[in-house]
């Protein structure tokens, strides 16, 4: 399984932006889309181009476009909202599906409550977005259900990812390929990665 930590100064000085103790919810949502931002460049490097002959200010020039039906962004509900305008930005045109999951404080395992899918997203790229990989359990119910849907092709964009669930990625979804600002030391009792950022919702909507 491809696990790439991106790591590029700014991607590091902004994490270690994220990690403060009493970082404002301002703060907080704006570093989180900045991070996502550059996840994306590195996440989207290998996107198919074609060659297209455009009218330039001197005549016909042949430019690159990004191939068809590309891909869909999907953000992994509530957290995962923190990062779609960073990753929109870049990819301003792509379609958005939404998954709804969140994790049963007890069990940890996660609960689903919505989904509404991109139009035919067995010919996309889908783009997971969720600040947070932790468990696992979130990731594989969402890489499971957009396998249902005919996705072929899956990726995962995360501020941070613990050992613990990219051990389960691993096992159930090797095909998956991750992209992330670090992979922290470990999970605590509660389920929370260490060093982590703590709860990446309650920061991105202020509650709590
Ligand atoms: O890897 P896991 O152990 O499954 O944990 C990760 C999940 O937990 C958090 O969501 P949470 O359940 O807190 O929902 P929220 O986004 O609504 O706050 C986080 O945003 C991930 O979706
Ligand atoms: O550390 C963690 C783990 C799960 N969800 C979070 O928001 N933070
Ligand atoms: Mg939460």
């Amino acid at each position: 399984m491809a696990v790439h930590v991106v790591d590029h100064p700014l991607v590091r000085h902004k994490l270690g932006l994220l990690r403060q103790a009493n970082l404002s919810t301002k703060d907080f949502r704006a570093l989180s889309n900045e991070v996502a931002r550059l996840l994306t460049y590195e996440a989207t490097k290998d996107l198919l181009t074609e060659k297209v002959t455009i009218n330039g200010w001197a005549g016909p020039v042949e430019v690159d476009n990004i191939m068809g039906k590309t891909l869909t962004v999907v953000p992994i509900l509530r957290a995962g909202i923190g990062m779609l305008d960073g990753v929109l930005d870049m990819i301003p045109g792509a379609k958005v599906s939404v998954v709804g999951l969140f994790r049963n404080e007890e069990t940890l395992e996660p609960v689903q409550y919505y989904v509404k899918l991109a139009n035919k997203i067995e010919e996309r790229m889908a783009l997971i977005l969720d600040p947070m990989l932790a468990t696992g359990g979130t990731l594989l119910a969402t890489v499971d259900l957009l396998k249902e849907a005919g996705c072929k092709n899956i990726r995962g964009i995360f501020l941070v990812a613990a050992p613990e669930g990219l051990r389960k990625l691993e096992e159930r979804h090797p095909d998956v390929e991750v992209y992330t600002a670090s992979v922290d030391t470990c999970l605590n009792d509660d389920g929370y990665i260490l060093p982590g950022l703590g709860d990446a919702g309650d920061k991105i909507f202020g509650t709590k």
